[in-house]
Protein backbone atom coordinates (compact mmCIF):
# COMPACT_ATOMS: atom_id res chain seq x y z
CA UNK A 1 0.00 0.00 0.00
CA UNK A 2 1.20 3.52 -0.79
CA UNK A 3 2.58 5.64 2.04
CA UNK A 4 -0.19 8.19 2.67
CA UNK A 5 1.66 10.08 5.42
CA UNK A 6 1.63 13.86 5.03
CA UNK A 7 5.40 14.11 4.56
CA UNK A 8 5.41 11.43 1.84
CA UNK A 9 2.46 12.90 -0.05
CA UNK A 10 3.67 16.53 0.26
CA UNK A 11 7.48 16.50 0.53
CA UNK A 12 7.46 20.18 -0.51
CA UNK A 13 5.32 21.31 2.46
CA UNK A 14 6.91 22.06 5.83
CA UNK A 15 5.10 20.11 8.55
CA UNK A 16 5.85 20.82 12.22
CA UNK A 17 5.34 17.70 14.31
CA UNK A 18 4.13 17.80 17.90
CA UNK A 19 4.39 21.59 17.84
CA UNK A 20 3.34 23.47 21.04
CA UNK A 21 0.43 25.76 20.18
CA UNK A 22 1.24 27.97 23.18
CA UNK A 23 3.79 29.56 20.81
CA UNK A 24 0.94 30.85 18.65
CA UNK A 25 -2.11 31.46 20.86
CA UNK A 26 -2.75 34.93 22.23
CA UNK A 27 -3.12 33.54 25.76
CA UNK A 28 0.26 31.78 25.34
CA UNK A 29 -1.32 28.53 26.54
CA UNK A 30 -2.30 25.24 24.90
CA UNK A 31 -0.92 21.79 24.12
CA UNK A 32 0.77 20.53 20.94
CA UNK A 33 -0.61 20.02 17.45
CA UNK A 34 0.25 16.54 16.10
CA UNK A 35 0.92 18.09 12.67
CA UNK A 36 1.00 21.85 12.08
CA UNK A 37 1.22 23.55 8.68
CA UNK A 38 1.20 27.22 7.69
CA UNK A 39 -0.19 26.96 4.12
CA UNK A 40 1.04 29.65 1.77
CA UNK A 41 -1.71 29.53 -0.85
CA UNK A 42 -5.29 28.48 -1.49
CA UNK A 43 -3.99 25.63 -3.67
CA UNK A 44 -1.90 24.29 -0.79
CA UNK A 45 -4.79 24.65 1.67
CA UNK A 46 -7.08 22.83 -0.74
CA UNK A 47 -4.63 19.92 -1.19
CA UNK A 48 -4.29 19.55 2.57
CA UNK A 49 -8.08 19.63 3.13
CA UNK A 50 -8.57 16.90 0.53
CA UNK A 51 -5.71 14.83 2.01
CA UNK A 52 -7.28 15.15 5.49
CA UNK A 53 -10.62 13.95 4.16
CA UNK A 54 -9.14 11.03 2.20
CA UNK A 55 -6.99 9.84 5.10
CA UNK A 56 -9.76 10.50 7.68
CA UNK A 57 -7.41 12.82 9.55
CA UNK A 58 -9.13 15.34 11.84
CA UNK A 59 -8.64 18.89 10.55
CA UNK A 60 -8.51 22.11 12.57
CA UNK A 61 -8.18 25.60 11.12
CA UNK A 62 -6.84 28.54 13.09
CA UNK A 63 -6.35 32.20 12.20
CA UNK A 64 -4.54 34.47 14.64
CA UNK A 65 -5.55 32.38 17.69
CA UNK A 66 -6.84 35.49 19.47
CA UNK A 67 -10.19 33.96 20.40
CA UNK A 68 -9.02 30.49 21.17
CA UNK A 69 -8.20 28.22 24.08
CA UNK A 70 -6.48 24.97 23.09
CA UNK A 71 -6.72 22.45 25.92
CA UNK A 72 -3.39 21.25 27.32
CA UNK A 73 -3.59 17.82 25.63
CA UNK A 74 -3.37 19.58 22.26
CA UNK A 75 -4.95 18.85 18.89
CA UNK A 76 -4.92 15.48 17.14
CA UNK A 77 -4.53 15.27 13.39
CA UNK A 78 -3.71 18.20 11.12
CA UNK A 79 -3.86 21.84 12.19
CA UNK A 80 -3.60 24.69 9.69
CA UNK A 81 -2.67 28.23 10.72
CA UNK A 82 -3.57 30.54 7.83
CA UNK A 83 -1.51 33.62 8.69
CA UNK A 84 0.80 33.16 5.68
CA UNK A 85 -2.19 33.56 3.34
CA UNK A 86 -2.38 37.29 3.89
CA UNK A 87 -2.68 39.15 0.59
CA UNK A 88 -4.85 42.31 0.57
CA UNK A 89 -6.18 43.77 -2.71
CA UNK A 90 -8.06 47.02 -3.27
CA UNK A 91 -10.42 47.41 -6.19
CA UNK A 92 -12.36 50.69 -6.20
CA UNK A 93 -14.21 50.72 -2.88
CA UNK A 94 -13.83 46.95 -2.37
CA UNK A 95 -11.11 45.50 -0.16
CA UNK A 96 -10.50 41.78 -0.68
CA UNK A 97 -8.27 40.12 1.89
CA UNK A 98 -7.10 36.53 2.22
CA UNK A 99 -8.27 34.77 5.37
CA UNK A 100 -4.91 34.94 7.13
CA UNK A 101 -4.48 38.70 6.68
CA UNK A 102 -4.56 40.50 10.01
CA UNK A 103 -7.75 42.51 10.43
CA UNK A 104 -5.56 45.33 11.76
CA UNK A 105 -3.48 45.32 8.52
CA UNK A 106 -6.71 45.26 6.52
CA UNK A 107 -8.03 48.34 8.31
CA UNK A 108 -4.67 50.05 7.67
CA UNK A 109 -4.92 49.19 3.95
CA UNK A 110 -8.45 50.65 3.85
CA UNK A 111 -7.19 53.83 5.54
CA UNK A 112 -4.27 54.10 3.06
CA UNK A 113 -6.85 53.96 0.25
CA UNK A 114 -9.09 56.54 2.03
CA UNK A 115 -11.89 54.00 2.41
CA UNK A 116 -14.23 54.28 5.36
CA UNK A 117 -16.26 51.57 7.14
CA UNK A 118 -13.64 49.35 8.79
CA UNK A 119 -12.43 51.81 11.45
CA UNK A 120 -14.29 49.93 14.22
CA UNK A 121 -11.98 46.94 13.64
CA UNK A 122 -8.71 48.88 14.00
CA UNK A 123 -7.83 47.20 17.31
CA UNK A 124 -9.29 43.71 16.86
CA UNK A 125 -6.28 41.36 16.84
CA UNK A 126 -7.80 38.56 14.73
CA UNK A 127 -7.41 37.43 11.13
CA UNK A 128 -9.96 38.19 8.41
CA UNK A 129 -11.09 34.53 8.42
CA UNK A 130 -11.50 34.50 12.20
CA UNK A 131 -13.36 37.82 12.06
CA UNK A 132 -15.86 36.46 9.52
CA UNK A 133 -16.24 33.21 11.49
CA UNK A 134 -16.91 35.16 14.73
CA UNK A 135 -18.64 38.20 13.20
CA UNK A 136 -16.22 40.31 15.17
CA UNK A 137 -17.49 43.69 16.32
CA UNK A 138 -16.69 46.69 18.43
CA UNK A 139 -17.75 50.29 19.05
CA UNK A 140 -20.96 50.22 17.07
CA UNK A 141 -19.58 48.27 14.10
CA UNK A 142 -19.64 44.62 13.08
CA UNK A 143 -18.07 42.58 10.27
CA UNK A 144 -21.62 41.73 9.12
CA UNK A 145 -22.13 45.38 8.11
CA UNK A 146 -19.16 45.52 5.74
CA UNK A 147 -18.66 42.03 4.28
CA UNK A 148 -20.23 41.62 0.84
CA UNK A 149 -19.01 38.06 0.33
CA UNK A 150 -16.61 35.41 1.57
CA UNK A 151 -14.95 32.57 -0.29
CA UNK A 152 -14.84 29.26 1.54
CA UNK A 153 -13.38 25.84 0.86
CA UNK A 154 -15.72 22.97 1.70
CA UNK A 155 -14.43 19.74 3.26
CA UNK A 156 -14.40 18.30 -0.30
CA UNK A 157 -11.99 21.05 -1.35
CA UNK A 158 -14.58 22.91 -3.43
CA UNK A 159 -14.58 26.70 -3.49
CA UNK A 160 -17.93 28.34 -2.67
CA UNK A 161 -18.84 32.02 -2.59
CA UNK A 162 -21.19 33.03 0.19
CA UNK A 163 -22.93 36.38 0.10
CA UNK A 164 -23.76 38.40 3.18
CA UNK A 165 -27.19 36.80 3.58
CA UNK A 166 -25.79 33.28 3.24
CA UNK A 167 -23.25 34.07 5.94
CA UNK A 168 -26.25 34.40 8.29
CA UNK A 169 -24.52 36.78 10.70
CA UNK A 170 -25.69 37.30 14.28
CA UNK A 171 -24.01 38.47 17.46
CA UNK A 172 -20.63 36.65 17.36
CA UNK A 173 -22.18 34.15 14.94
CA UNK A 174 -21.87 33.30 11.24
CA UNK A 175 -22.98 30.30 9.18
CA UNK A 176 -19.32 29.25 8.91
CA UNK A 177 -19.68 28.07 12.53
CA UNK A 178 -22.44 25.67 11.52
CA UNK A 179 -20.49 23.88 8.73
CA UNK A 180 -16.88 22.77 8.41
CA UNK A 181 -16.01 25.30 5.76
CA UNK A 182 -12.69 27.10 5.74
CA UNK A 183 -12.84 30.81 4.96
CA UNK A 184 -10.14 31.64 2.40
CA UNK A 185 -10.97 35.28 1.66
CA UNK A 186 -13.48 38.04 2.28
CA UNK A 187 -14.51 41.16 0.43
CA UNK A 188 -15.41 44.31 2.35
CA UNK A 189 -17.59 46.87 0.62
CA UNK A 190 -16.46 50.28 1.89
CA UNK A 191 -17.07 53.92 0.90
CA UNK A 192 -14.79 56.71 -0.21
CA UNK A 193 -13.89 58.80 2.85
CA UNK A 194 -11.57 61.39 4.25
CA UNK A 195 -8.26 59.81 5.29
CA UNK A 196 -7.68 62.27 8.17
CA UNK A 197 -11.07 61.45 9.66
CA UNK A 198 -10.53 57.72 9.18
CA UNK A 199 -7.14 57.89 10.95
CA UNK A 200 -8.60 60.03 13.76
CA UNK A 201 -11.42 57.53 14.38
CA UNK A 202 -9.04 54.54 14.38
CA UNK A 203 -6.70 56.30 16.82
CA UNK A 204 -9.59 57.34 19.06
CA UNK A 205 -10.95 53.80 19.28
CA UNK A 206 -7.51 52.34 19.94
CA UNK A 207 -6.99 54.83 22.79
CA UNK A 208 -10.40 53.99 24.24
CA UNK A 209 -9.66 50.26 23.97
CA UNK A 210 -6.25 50.61 25.62
CA UNK A 211 -7.80 52.58 28.48
CA UNK A 212 -10.42 49.88 29.20
CA UNK A 213 -8.87 46.57 28.16
CA UNK A 214 -5.78 44.90 29.70
CA UNK A 215 -3.73 44.92 26.51
CA UNK A 216 -0.54 44.77 28.60
CA UNK A 217 -1.16 41.04 29.22
CA UNK A 218 -1.80 37.99 27.04
CA UNK A 219 -5.53 37.21 26.84
CA UNK A 220 -8.26 36.06 24.46
CA UNK A 221 -10.32 39.26 24.65
CA UNK A 222 -13.83 39.06 26.12
CA UNK A 223 -14.13 35.48 27.37
CA UNK A 224 -17.94 35.53 27.52
CA UNK A 225 -20.65 36.87 25.27
CA UNK A 226 -22.87 39.67 26.48
CA UNK A 227 -26.13 38.12 27.71
CA UNK A 228 -29.19 40.03 26.48
CA UNK A 229 -30.00 42.78 28.97
CA UNK A 230 -26.69 42.60 30.86
CA UNK A 231 -23.07 43.72 30.63
CA UNK A 232 -20.68 40.84 31.23
CA UNK A 233 -17.86 42.92 32.70
CA UNK A 234 -20.31 44.56 35.10
CA UNK A 235 -21.73 41.21 36.30
CA UNK A 236 -18.29 39.71 36.96
CA UNK A 237 -17.15 42.94 38.61
CA UNK A 238 -20.18 43.03 40.91
CA UNK A 239 -19.71 39.38 41.79
CA UNK A 240 -16.37 40.44 43.30
CA UNK A 241 -14.40 38.14 41.03
CA UNK A 242 -11.71 40.55 39.84
CA UNK A 243 -8.28 39.25 40.81
CA UNK A 244 -9.56 35.67 41.15
CA UNK A 245 -6.58 33.54 40.09
CA UNK A 246 -5.86 29.90 39.34
CA UNK A 247 -2.20 29.20 38.54
CA UNK A 248 -1.30 31.91 36.05
CA UNK A 249 -4.84 32.78 34.86
CA UNK A 250 -6.51 35.80 36.48
CA UNK A 251 -9.75 37.73 36.12
CA UNK A 252 -8.38 41.12 35.07
CA UNK A 253 -8.54 43.96 37.59
CA UNK A 254 -8.77 46.38 34.64
CA UNK A 255 -11.66 44.69 32.81
CA UNK A 256 -13.56 41.88 34.51
CA UNK A 257 -14.60 40.36 31.16
CA UNK A 258 -10.99 39.47 30.37
CA UNK A 259 -8.89 36.63 31.82
CA UNK A 260 -5.21 37.45 31.58
CA UNK A 261 -2.10 35.27 31.70
CA UNK A 262 -0.06 36.78 34.53
CA UNK A 263 2.74 34.27 33.92
CA UNK A 264 2.94 30.53 33.31
CA UNK A 265 -0.81 29.95 32.85
CA UNK A 266 -2.01 26.68 31.37
CA UNK A 267 -5.23 26.13 29.44
CA UNK A 268 -6.42 24.14 32.45
CA UNK A 269 -5.93 27.26 34.63
CA UNK A 270 -8.02 29.25 32.13
CA UNK A 271 -10.78 26.65 32.12
CA UNK A 272 -10.87 26.55 35.94
CA UNK A 273 -11.27 30.33 36.12
CA UNK A 274 -13.97 30.26 33.41
CA UNK A 275 -15.91 27.57 35.26
CA UNK A 276 -15.68 29.41 38.58
CA UNK A 277 -16.83 32.70 37.02
CA UNK A 278 -19.79 31.00 35.32
CA UNK A 279 -20.83 29.23 38.52
CA UNK A 280 -20.49 32.35 40.70
CA UNK A 281 -22.41 34.63 38.31
CA UNK A 282 -25.15 32.01 37.92
CA UNK A 283 -25.48 31.62 41.70
CA UNK A 284 -25.43 35.35 42.46
CA UNK A 285 -27.46 36.76 39.57
CA UNK A 286 -29.13 33.77 37.91
CA UNK A 287 -27.44 34.70 34.61
CA UNK A 288 -25.74 32.10 32.42
CA UNK A 289 -22.53 33.33 30.84
CA UNK A 290 -21.87 31.62 27.53
CA UNK A 291 -18.25 31.54 26.38
CA UNK A 292 -17.39 33.64 23.35
CA UNK A 293 -13.88 32.17 23.22
CA UNK A 294 -13.68 28.91 21.24
CA UNK A 295 -12.35 25.98 23.26
CA UNK A 296 -10.79 23.12 21.29
CA UNK A 297 -8.39 20.20 21.68
CA UNK A 298 -8.02 17.42 24.22
CA UNK A 299 -7.50 17.45 27.94
CA UNK A 300 -4.09 16.39 29.18
C1 LIG B 1 -6.98 41.98 23.31
C2 LIG B 1 -8.11 41.42 22.50
C3 LIG B 1 -9.14 42.25 22.08
C4 LIG B 1 -10.20 41.74 21.32
N1 LIG B 1 -11.20 42.60 20.95
C5 LIG B 1 -12.23 42.12 20.22
C6 LIG B 1 -13.31 42.99 19.83
O1 LIG B 1 -13.33 44.17 20.12
N2 LIG B 1 -14.32 42.45 19.13
C7 LIG B 1 -14.34 41.14 18.78
O2 LIG B 1 -15.29 40.72 18.10
N3 LIG B 1 -13.36 40.29 19.13
C8 LIG B 1 -12.29 40.75 19.85
N4 LIG B 1 -11.30 39.88 20.25
C9 LIG B 1 -11.41 38.44 19.92
C10 LIG B 1 -10.80 38.05 18.58
O3 LIG B 1 -9.79 38.95 18.16
C11 LIG B 1 -11.85 37.94 17.49
O4 LIG B 1 -12.85 36.98 17.84
C12 LIG B 1 -11.27 37.55 16.13
O5 LIG B 1 -12.27 37.67 15.16
C13 LIG B 1 -10.73 36.11 16.12
O6 LIG B 1 -9.96 35.94 14.95
P1 LIG B 1 -8.73 34.92 14.91
O7 LIG B 1 -8.18 34.91 13.54
O8 LIG B 1 -7.78 35.22 16.00
O9 LIG B 1 -9.48 33.57 15.20
P2 LIG B 1 -8.96 32.28 16.00
O10 LIG B 1 -8.85 32.62 17.44
O11 LIG B 1 -7.75 31.76 15.30
O12 LIG B 1 -10.15 31.30 15.78
C14 LIG B 1 -11.42 31.57 16.33
C15 LIG B 1 -12.41 30.59 15.70
O13 LIG B 1 -12.51 30.87 14.30
C16 LIG B 1 -12.18 29.72 13.53
N5 LIG B 1 -11.46 30.19 12.34
C17 LIG B 1 -10.41 31.04 12.30
N6 LIG B 1 -10.04 31.27 11.03
C18 LIG B 1 -10.88 30.55 10.25
C19 LIG B 1 -11.01 30.36 8.83
N7 LIG B 1 -10.20 30.97 7.98
N8 LIG B 1 -11.98 29.54 8.39
C20 LIG B 1 -12.81 28.91 9.26
N9 LIG B 1 -12.73 29.04 10.59
C21 LIG B 1 -11.78 29.86 11.08
C22 LIG B 1 -11.34 28.85 14.43
O14 LIG B 1 -11.47 27.49 14.07
C23 LIG B 1 -11.95 29.14 15.80
O15 LIG B 1 -13.09 28.35 16.01
C24 LIG B 1 -10.22 40.37 20.99
C25 LIG B 1 -9.17 39.52 21.39
C26 LIG B 1 -8.12 40.03 22.14
C27 LIG B 1 -7.00 39.11 22.52
N1 LIG C 1 -25.81 40.81 22.97
C1 LIG C 1 -26.14 41.45 21.85
O1 LIG C 1 -27.01 41.04 21.12
C2 LIG C 1 -25.41 42.71 21.53
C3 LIG C 1 -24.08 42.69 21.36
N2 LIG C 1 -23.36 43.79 21.04
C4 LIG C 1 -21.93 43.62 20.89
O2 LIG C 1 -21.33 44.27 21.99
C5 LIG C 1 -20.17 44.93 21.59
C6 LIG C 1 -20.14 46.32 22.10
O3 LIG C 1 -21.16 47.06 21.58
P1 LIG C 1 -20.88 48.56 21.23
O4 LIG C 1 -20.83 48.65 19.78
O5 LIG C 1 -19.68 49.05 21.97
O6 LIG C 1 -22.14 49.35 21.69
P2 LIG C 1 -23.04 49.31 23.02
O7 LIG C 1 -23.94 50.45 22.87
O8 LIG C 1 -23.65 47.97 23.20
O9 LIG C 1 -22.07 49.57 24.22
C7 LIG C 1 -21.26 50.68 24.30
C8 LIG C 1 -20.71 50.88 25.67
O10 LIG C 1 -21.64 51.69 26.38
C9 LIG C 1 -21.47 51.55 27.78
N3 LIG C 1 -22.75 51.28 28.40
C10 LIG C 1 -23.92 51.59 27.82
N4 LIG C 1 -24.94 51.32 28.65
C11 LIG C 1 -24.41 50.84 29.77
C12 LIG C 1 -24.99 50.38 30.99
N5 LIG C 1 -26.30 50.39 31.21
N6 LIG C 1 -24.19 49.90 31.93
C13 LIG C 1 -22.86 49.87 31.71
N7 LIG C 1 -22.27 50.29 30.59
C14 LIG C 1 -23.03 50.78 29.62
C15 LIG C 1 -20.42 50.55 27.91
O11 LIG C 1 -19.16 51.25 27.82
P3 LIG C 1 -18.22 51.71 29.00
O12 LIG C 1 -17.18 50.68 29.14
O13 LIG C 1 -17.67 53.00 28.44
O14 LIG C 1 -19.03 51.96 30.24
C16 LIG C 1 -20.55 49.75 26.62
O15 LIG C 1 -19.40 48.96 26.45
C17 LIG C 1 -20.09 44.84 20.09
O16 LIG C 1 -19.06 43.95 19.84
C18 LIG C 1 -21.40 44.24 19.63
O17 LIG C 1 -21.13 43.26 18.65
C19 LIG C 1 -23.95 45.00 20.92
C20 LIG C 1 -25.31 45.11 21.09
C21 LIG C 1 -26.14 43.97 21.38
C1 LIG D 1 -13.14 42.42 23.44
C2 LIG D 1 -14.18 41.97 22.74
O1 LIG D 1 -15.23 42.79 22.32
C3 LIG D 1 -15.67 43.83 23.16
C4 LIG D 1 -15.52 45.15 22.42
O2 LIG D 1 -14.15 45.43 22.18
C5 LIG D 1 -16.10 46.29 23.26
C6 LIG D 1 -16.10 47.60 22.51
O3 LIG D 1 -17.08 47.61 21.55
O4 LIG D 1 -17.45 45.98 23.57
C7 LIG D 1 -17.64 44.77 24.28
O5 LIG D 1 -16.93 44.81 25.49
P1 LIG D 1 -17.55 45.61 26.72
O6 LIG D 1 -16.39 46.03 27.54
O7 LIG D 1 -18.49 46.64 26.29
O8 LIG D 1 -18.39 44.46 27.31
P2 LIG D 1 -18.93 44.11 28.72
O9 LIG D 1 -18.02 43.10 29.33
O10 LIG D 1 -20.33 43.72 28.47
O11 LIG D 1 -18.76 45.45 29.60
C8 LIG D 1 -19.63 46.50 29.49
C9 LIG D 1 -19.71 47.30 30.77
O12 LIG D 1 -19.43 46.58 31.97
C10 LIG D 1 -18.89 47.45 32.93
N1 LIG D 1 -17.64 46.91 33.49
C11 LIG D 1 -16.71 46.36 32.66
C12 LIG D 1 -15.55 45.85 33.18
C13 LIG D 1 -15.35 45.93 34.57
O13 LIG D 1 -14.33 45.49 35.09
N2 LIG D 1 -16.30 46.47 35.35
C14 LIG D 1 -17.45 46.97 34.84
O14 LIG D 1 -18.29 47.44 35.58
C15 LIG D 1 -18.61 48.78 32.26
O15 LIG D 1 -19.63 49.70 32.60
C16 LIG D 1 -18.69 48.44 30.80
O16 LIG D 1 -19.14 49.48 30.07
C17 LIG D 1 -17.13 43.60 23.47
N3 LIG D 1 -17.31 42.36 24.18
C18 LIG D 1 -18.38 41.58 23.97
C19 LIG D 1 -18.44 40.32 24.75
O17 LIG D 1 -19.26 41.83 23.16
C20 LIG D 1 -14.31 40.59 22.30
O18 LIG D 1 -15.35 40.25 21.73
O19 LIG D 1 -13.37 39.80 22.55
Amino acid sequence: MMDQSITSVFPEIKVLMNEPLSKYTNTQTGGPADMLVFPESVTETKKLIIWAKETKTPLTVIGNASNLIVRDGGIRGLTLILTKMNDIQINGTDVTAEAGAALIQTTEAAYQASLTGLEFAAGIPGSVGGAVFMNAGAYGGEISEVVSEAEVLTSDGEIKRLNNRELDFGYRHSSVQDYHDVVISATFKLRAGDSNRIRARMDELNRLRASKQPLEYPSCGSVFKRPTGYFTGKLIHEAGLQGYTVGGAQVSMKHAGFIINVGGATATDYLSVIHHVQETVLNQFGVELETEVRIIGEEK
